[in-house]
């Protein structure tokens, strides 16, 4: 990635989806099966959720019903995933999987559902990109286990009812502000993620080298922690990238070891990348620390709203980077700092332009 490698000219700049840093699901991350927690002792962090959803799961398994509905929401890379499957194991019931975007007809949705066995978990993945007419079909299905299907056409067309198991419908979404109120109401367990603390990282790190079968030291190990983004799969994948340094390299993976390969990887010591640096800058250099809104950041950068929302800024909002304001984004503090700049005279943030954010 850097010139170190004697490639003269320097990197084309990554798109959002390329970096090393990315919390986005990659190809390569096919390999992150092996350092899949299995079951919710095995899962670290999230803790007040794990406890709720430990209690919620042994209710319904004493009662011997289907768990509520539960919707998972929070950034990408944080366990949504890993968290439906687990569910499924530790209720002992079926698990399948679908999205919204794949889910098309009304007709492919009620094949599924009616495939269910009795308290099956049915895990519905970017939930948010439903269509809204298969999100209609699903409203009766979650809250009295039935389905409304129109068969024929025109005239002739008439609504069939139809008896669904009861099934724990999972949801997942990284944007929860974009499902309908009625949907999200039909959720009994809403469980929002957060990002991890340097601390778990470092559990999940030093337990993903061991299973790796990788001797990484633990100053070692908190390097890398510390350089995650506060998120499992960077710190997955920025641990087989330093695997693979330390192996070609033959040096025992110790903190300079790490430090050097993650500087290679262009991680810098806060686990940004260019990508995030790119977008910093931007808005120190271009708007004098804004307010700049997001559209306007999104053209520039070349990337899609979606993904400077989704994707970059949770986590820059979350280490005050960069606050998230009605009148668009600020440079915080922090932000200035971590670029090596200075804040523009007289700089405070107001606290009218803070008034009334959003939520990240
Ligand atoms: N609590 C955790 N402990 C250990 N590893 C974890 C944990 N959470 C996630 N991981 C690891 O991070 C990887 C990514 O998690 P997962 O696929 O569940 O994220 P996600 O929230 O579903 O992401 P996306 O929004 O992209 O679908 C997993 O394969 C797993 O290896
Ligand atoms: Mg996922």
């Amino acid at each position: 990635m850097s010139g170190r490698r004697g490639k003269p000219a320097p990197p084309p700049e990554p798109a959002a989806d390329d970096r090393i840093t990315t919390p986005v699901r990659t190809e390569e991350d096919a390999a992150e099966a092996t350092l899949r927690p299995q079951t919710l002792s095995d899962f670290t962090g999230q803790q007040g959720l794990r406890e709720n959803l430990a209690v919620f799961i042994q209710a319904a398994r004493g009662r011997g019903e289907a768990l509520d509905h539960v919707l998972l929401h929070g950034p990408p890379g944080l366990g949504k995933t890993t968290l439906a499957q687990i569910v499924a194991r530790e209720l002992g019931v079926g698990f399948r999987a679908t999205s919204g975007p794949i889910l098309q007809r009304a007709g492919d949705l009620a094949a599924i559902l009616t495939n269910l066995q009795p308290r099956d978990v049915l895990f519905v993945d970017e939930i948010h990109r439903l269509q809204p007419a298969l999100e209609e079909t699903l409203y009766p299905a979650m809250e009295d286990f039935q389905l409304d299907l129109i068969i024929g056409e025109g005239p002739a067309a008439r609504t069939v009812r139809i008896d669904l198991p009861p099934f724990t419908l999972v949801g997942a979404t990284t944007r929860s502000g974009l499902l309908a109120q009625p949907l999200r109401d039909r959720f009994g367990i809403p469980l929002r993620l957060q990002f991890y603390t340097p601390e778990e990282l470092l559990r999940i790190v030093t337990r993903g080298a061991f299973k790796l079968g990788f001797d990484l030291s633990e100053d070692g190990a908190w390097e890398v922690a510390r350089r995650s983004r506060g998120t499992p799969r960077i710190a997955g994948r920025l641990l087989r990238r330093v695997r693979d340094f330390s192996m070609v390299a033959g040096i025992a993976a110790d903190r300079a070891m790490v430090d050097g390969a993650l500087n290679r990887l262009e991680v810098d010591a806060k686990g940004l990348d260019a990508m995030d640096r790119r977008y910093l800058r931007r808005i120190a250099e271009h708007h004098n620390g804004g307010p700049v809104g997001v559209e306007t950041l999104a053209a520039a950068l070349a990337e899609s709203r979606d993904t400077i929302e989704d994707v970059i800024e949770p986590y820059l909002i979350q280490e005050g980077l960069v606050l998230r304001t009605p009148r668009g984004r600020v440079l915080g503090l922090p932000g200035w700092t971590h670029l090596g700049l200075a804040p523009p005279a007289g700089f405070a943030v107001q606290p009218d332009l803070l008034a009334g954010g959003e939520p990240p």
